[in-house]
């Protein structure tokens, strides 16, 4: 393929939403057969600008120029027909229908009057064997992991003619093992002559899979650089404006009191399988407990158990010695527990709130904000501003919707209203997903400020650093649960692996 060719050229691209320029005069070129790297903090406009390239938005000001060409993207459509596919970070597919219908929706292969679903799963066979994108056509989408559906989404650009591919955070919902099949994808897609688009805030998959990055700082493209020329080190500085330190500072010390005990919790999931299994733990004041574990692996109940989010059938959850087995989410919250959730949207903010709202939504009736039949909305104010400013919120206003903001800048904000709270025991679910590196620093600080000063915190997560970097202890949940205990300054990927895929802790672990 001759890479000397351009897919896509965007020059001088402006978009303004009101009160803030989210992309500011830029200039971005993407060569044919390249793997493109976009880079930036939360909020600071690579979707934005890839949501003009695929027609979503139409942008104030600038040109869009495909193969050579300058076009006017009007729609989704359009760019389809450009040759344009985006796999987004949220999948839009039909939950009860098959592989294969998905991917030729809209598209459907004819025989006569009806659809040719022969056709249909031939076609979806043929593309995916030639890609490497193993799937079963026929299986349906609910019944298949997340790494699957992506599949069915990437395959979807391809049936329908994708020459260029844009990727959103594509491996931010992936865990280990479906990351390394992804970059080899994505791989086999550049070298089928694919030129593809990434975002990701993964400095390490940068620079293993990209050919280029550029890097956008507050709607303002700062450089473009080959990985060859740069490293993990100077991207983050790019990005940030700054030095950032990838390690954290953790002192070793002692825990206090019990904050929470949790014993024998027995909770059913989905189709009579026992989603929880007879789990046990402490944690104490001043630790962080890490979860590792494949994702569905009963870690999400554990959480809807502790916070009263869903019922259990057995056993029991004390908070400080008190017993708050299935209390309701705000008795839990009132109780002294945090929680930053893992599906932002649907349990972390109101979205057609305002920031400011959201700020207050398990707090609103404390004196501070309601001393009347009615909110304070000053008091209100007042705090979001600064909360606003001591986690850099980044929005055109604290009376933006929360819809509005980047996903960053939503999980920054609920990791303030969490934190403001002060808590005894806080749970975090993978607290720092889809954070730009400068975001990840911060928290990952004030998560172990919160430990030093005597919480007791609950940390779920699918990265193994960040769950060496902040733990003081790592149990390993399997199949509903707790195959032991790991030590976390010991880092033992492999004995961590062996759990997580349900083997019981060796005689060096302490299961
Ligand atoms: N529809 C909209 N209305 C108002 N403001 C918006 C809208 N969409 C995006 N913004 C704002 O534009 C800015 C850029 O947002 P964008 O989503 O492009 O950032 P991003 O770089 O993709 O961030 P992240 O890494 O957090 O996903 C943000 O400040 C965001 O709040």
């Amino acid at each position: 393929m001759d890479r000397s060719l351009t897919a896509v050229q965007l020059k001088g691209i402006t978009k303004r939403f009101p009160g803030l320029v989210a992309n500011d005069s830029i200039n971005f070129e993407l060569k044919k057969g390249e793997i493109h790297a976009l880079l930036g903090e939360n909020g600071a406009g690579k979707s934005t600008l890839m949501n003009i390239l695929f027609g979503l938005y139409q942008p104030d000001e600038g040109e869009i120029w495909i193969n050579g060409k300058q076009t006017v993207i009007e729609g989704a459509s359009r760019a389809i027909e450009l040759g344009i596919g985006m796999v987004h970070q949220h999948f839009k597919l039909v939950q009860p229908f098959t592989v294969a219908e998905n991917i030729v929706l809209g598209n459907e292969p004819v025989k006569g009057l009806k659809i040719d679903y022969k056709l249909a799963n031939e076609k979806v066979r043929t593309i995916s064997e030639r890609y490497g994108l193993k799937v079963d056509p026929q299986a349906r989408i609910k019944d298949i992991t997340v790494g699957m559906q992506q599949r069915v989404e990437i395959l979807k650009t391809l049936y329908r003619g994708a020459e260029i591919v844009i990727f959103d955070e594509p491996t931010a919902v992936l865990t280990v093992q479906e990351i390394e099949e992804l970059i080899e994808i994505i791989r086999n897609l550049a070298a089928e002559g694919k030129s593809i688009i990434i975002i990701t805030h993964k400095l390490k998959e940068v620079m293993a899979l990209a050919d280029s990055v550029t890097v956008i700082r507050r709607g303002k493209v700062i450089k473009t650089v080959t990985t060859d020329e740069t490293n993990e080190q100077q991207l983050a500085e790019l990005m940030v404006g700054r030095d950032v330190s990838f390690e954290v500072k953790k002192t070793k010390r002692e825990p206090g009191e019990v904050i929470l005990a949790v014993d024998n919790l027995k909770m059913k999931g989905e189709q009579g399988k026992n989603a929880l299994n007879g789990v046990s733990l402490d944690i104490r004041a001043g630790e962080i407990l890490g979860i590792a574990g494949v994702d569905g692996n009963g870690q999400s109940e554990l959480i809807y158990a502790i916070t009263g989010m869903r019922k259990v059938e057995g056993g029991a959850v004390k908070l400080n010695g008190r017993d708050m087995t299935n209390h309701s989410p705000r008795d839990v919250s009132v109780a002294g527990v945090g929680h930053i959730p893992e599906d932002r949207h649907k349990h972390g903010l109101v979205l057609d709130f305002s920031v400011s709202e959201n700020m207050i939504l398990n707090t609103y009736f404390e004196p501070e904000f309601g001393k009347t039949m009615f909110i304070d909305y000053k008091a209100m104010d007042t705090l979001s501003d600064k909360l606003v400013k001591e986690f850099d919120v980044r929005s055109s206003g604290i009376h933006t919707h929360a819809r509005a903001l980047s996903g960053g800048n939503q999980q920054k904000a609920i990791i303030a209203r969490e934190l403001h709270k002060d808590p005894d025991l806080l749970i975090a679910v993978q607290p720092t997903r889809g954070l730009d590196i400068g975001a990840i620093e911060y928290v990952h600080k004030r998560l172990v400020q919160a430990r030093n000063e005597g919480k007791a915190i609950l940390l779920v997560s699918f990265e193994l650093d960040e769950l060496y970097a902040l733990s003081d202890r790592i149990a390993v949940m399997y199949e509903g649960r707790l195959m032991g205990e790991v030590d976390a300054e010991k880092r033992d990927d492999q004995q961590l692996g062996l759990m997580m895929a349900g083997n019981k802790a060796t005689a060096d672990g302490r299961g």
